[in-house]
């Protein structure tokens, strides 16, 4: 089954097209991430989903349910972790489980989901208010869990955790994941999202600008690579031998080093098989893939916190410097 499609969704607020014609299909059991720089039109895309926002085109479904026409079967089999969600101080975090229960009209028993997102009975006897952020995500991804959803949609699940606590985030939505549950998990933070994500949509200025695996998308974009080789001999004349070879797009030869750009996996190994065919000794191989950071910047054109359209940023988080890290795109 289809866990969600998404066909031709849009959503524009005035003359902004926040969402701009999405079609997208997330299958039943796979963890999805759903990644964009601020303002992209992740939390729109799932108000929509949500039926929270009504889209100005197109249509979507939810584990079958039209999103709009269905949106009272949709409520109880998914489960939601808002952006930005945070906790009564006052209420345990037992409380807080027992609540989203009835208002789910469920019959979880508190123990077991709060065991599930790894919080002990001493913490759910303690006042939410005391926790930690990470042990506030996990509480908040335990209301969530509550009435076994079949589908978890996490808006920016990892926003403000420090590395420990998106470790943990990630291992609960791995275990979720385990469990048959379908994770839709947007992020801005391309490491949080491939750590955990069967495959990725990337959305950029409204727009899905690629949805495939993380190996898929480096091999899409050029499978980029550099090789550098140390030789027995004057580089320049190995140089030669690859310039033409396929999938090579860029050589420079320095002194007996090789260096070399490849567009895809196969010209990598080319490379030393017509070397070594030509009799040319190599000392040294080196390898550096293409960086996350640098594939995501390329799809999103290397946007920062504010859309190109000059549009204001909505839900800007003010996030920790720990999200400003290797793949953030803020
Ligand atoms: N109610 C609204 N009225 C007008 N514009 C809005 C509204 N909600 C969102 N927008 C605009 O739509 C665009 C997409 O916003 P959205 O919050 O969906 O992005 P996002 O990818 O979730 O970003 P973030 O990670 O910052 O939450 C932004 O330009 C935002 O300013």
């Amino acid at each position: 089954m289809t866990a969600i499609e998404m066909s031709g969704l849009t959503k524009e607020y005035g003359s902004l097209t926040a969402v701009d014609d999405l079609d997208l299909t997330v299958d039943d059991g796979e963890v999805f991430g759903f990644l964009g720089p601020n303002g992209a039109g992740k939390s729109t895309t799932i108000n929509m989903l949500l039926d929270l926002t009504r889209p100005t085109a197109g249509s979507a479904t939810v584990l079958g349910y039209d999103a709009q026409a269905d949106a009272d079967a949709i409520g109880p089999r998914v489960g939601v972790l808002p952006e930005g969600f945070d906790v009564y101080p006052r209420l345990s975090g037992r409380r807080h489980i027992e609540f989203a229960s009835k208002t789910k009209d469920a019959d979880d028993d508190p123990e077991e989901i709060l065991r599930r997102v790894g919080l002990s009975a001493e913490d759910g006897a303690r006042p939410a208010g005391d926790y930690s952020k990470g042990m506030r995500q996990r509480l908040a991804t335990g209301v969530a869990l509550v009435g076994d959803p079949e589908l978890l949609i996490m808006d920016e699940p990892s926003t403000g955790l420090d590395p420990h606590g998106i470790r943990e985030m990630q291992d609960l939505v791995r275990s979720e994941a385990e469990r048959g549950t379908t994770v839709f998990f947007s992020s801005h933070i391309l490491e949080h999202v491939e750590a955990v994500c069967d495959r990725i949509g990337v959305l950029d200025d409204g727009e899905l600008v690629a949805v495939d695996t993380i190996d898929g998308l480096r091999e899409e974009l050029g499978g980029g690579a550099t090789m550098t080789l140390t030789l027995a001999d004057p580089a320049e004349w190995a140089r030669n031998l690859v310039t033409e070879l396929e999938g090579v797009v860029d050589t420079a030869a320095s002194g007996r080093t090789l260096e070399l750009s490849v567009a895809d996996p196969a010209a990598k190994a080319s490379v030393v098989t017509q070397l070594d065919d030509s009799g040319a000794t190599i000392r040294d191989v080196r390898i550096e893939e293409v960086s996350l950071e640098s594939l995501f910047t390329a799809l999103t054109n290397g946007d920062e916190n504010e859309r190109t359209d000059g549009a204001a940023t909505a839900g800007a988080d003010g996030g920790s410097p720990t999200e400003t890290g290797t793949g953030a795109v803020r």
